[in-house]
């Protein structure tokens, strides 16, 4: 986590304005926290804190968690899913019981009890954002109910004080991501196509991959085109980009070749990468190979986990 800097606090003070004191009773008030896909990672820098500039184009898939909000005697995190297991209900450092902490702290106001339930979906440490995507659910939901809407640019400010991932998880909506995380520009518009993501099981810390690093000065992006008119153009362009983390993170975690090789070897797979710092990975198909895909994966390797999606 990163902690907020006297940049953050312009934003951090609006919603301190903003916050009204009586809850208001949305009908949002469960919320999907979609995984977040960098397409394509170049680490371009590094800044003096040693937090990694990076350029990326980041997606979020109709895949994710699920987390919801109601109002408690006491505050607690409930967890179900999947992946449950893979966190501590009663773990302060949750980046959910975080967000909703910061969230009050911020605005200025005693925070009242809540039950979270979270649905834990999507791996932990693992390259998509799960967490990130957590916090930033955590974040819309309680400006619906406690602050001036999700759509407050104050927001932001207390999202990236969360993490480097949760401003674009905020909006769940394909990006540039640029700076740390926190620059955020509307991706050039997508074409129709399915995304299968393949996590091998084993969990990859963020900041052991970033000091593996051999090269923190890579160029950044290509141009981007006005739209990915066809799939084609949008694997062109993929192809001239890479994830500048995937080699540092495949030789802390050799299973991301493993999985990248399967990948590559279907014939459904248009093009495949690690996502993040790993060790989830992608392969972009045709919708209608995403099934099939899945399916043969499955079989294969019936211990990773996969789930496909669209872009
Ligand atoms: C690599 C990405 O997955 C790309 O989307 C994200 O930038 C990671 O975002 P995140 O998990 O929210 O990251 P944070 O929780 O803020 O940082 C975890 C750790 O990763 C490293 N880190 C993260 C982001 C960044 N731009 N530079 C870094 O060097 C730092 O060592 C930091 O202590
Ligand atoms: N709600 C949460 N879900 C997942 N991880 C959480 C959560 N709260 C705290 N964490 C902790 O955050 C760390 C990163 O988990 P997360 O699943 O977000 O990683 P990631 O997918 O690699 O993220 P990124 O792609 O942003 O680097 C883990 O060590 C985990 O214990």
């Amino acid at each position: 986590m990163r902690p907020a800097t006297a940049a953050d606090r312009p934003a951090m003070t609006a919603i301190a304005e903003a916050t009204s004191r009586t809850p208001r009773r949305t009908s949002s008030d469960a919320e999907f926290a979609r995984a977040k896909v960098n397409l394509a990672l170049h680490v371009t820098g590094q800044r003096a804190d040693g937090y990694h500039l990076l350029d990326s184009l980041a997606v979020f898939p109709d895949i994710g968690d699920r987390l919801r909000v109601s109002p408690a005697k006491a505050t607690s995190l409930v967890l179900s899913g999947p992946f449950a297991d893979a966190l501590e209900a009663d773990d302060p450092d949750n980046l959910v019981l975080k967000a909703g902490r910061l969230f009050f702290e911020h605005s200025r106001q005693v925070a009242p009890p809540l039950r979270f339930a979270l649905e834990k979906n999507l791996p932990v440490a693992s390259g998509i954002g799960g967490g990130s995507a957590d916090a930033a659910a955590c974040l819309r939901l309680l400006a619906d109910r406690y602050g001036r809407g999700r759509a407050d640019a104050a927001l932001v400010g207390i999202a990236l004080a969360l993490g480097a991932d949760v401003p674009a998880c905020l909006a769940q909506r394909p990006c540039r991501l640029s700076g740390i995380g926190e620059r955020l520009d509307p991706a050039p518009p997508l074409p129709e196509i399915a995304i299968v993501l393949v996590n091998p099981g084993v969990g990859v810390s963020t900041p052991a991959v970033f000091r593996a690093l051999e090269t923190r000065d890579n160029p950044p992006l290509p141009a981007f085109p006005e739209r990915f008119a066809t799939p084609e153009v949008l694997l062109d362009w993929l192809r001239a980009t890479r994830n500048d983390l995937q080699p540092a993170a495949m030789s802390i975690c050799p299973a991301i070749g493993t999985v990248l090789d399967a990948l590559d070897a279907r014939p459904e797979t248009l093009f495949a990468r690690m996502s993040g710092s790993g060790a989830t990975c992608f392969a972009l198909c045709r919708p209608a190979d995403a099934g099939p895909l899945h399916e043969s994966l499955a079989r294969d390797h019936p211990d990773w986990w996969i789930a496909c999606g669209t872009v």
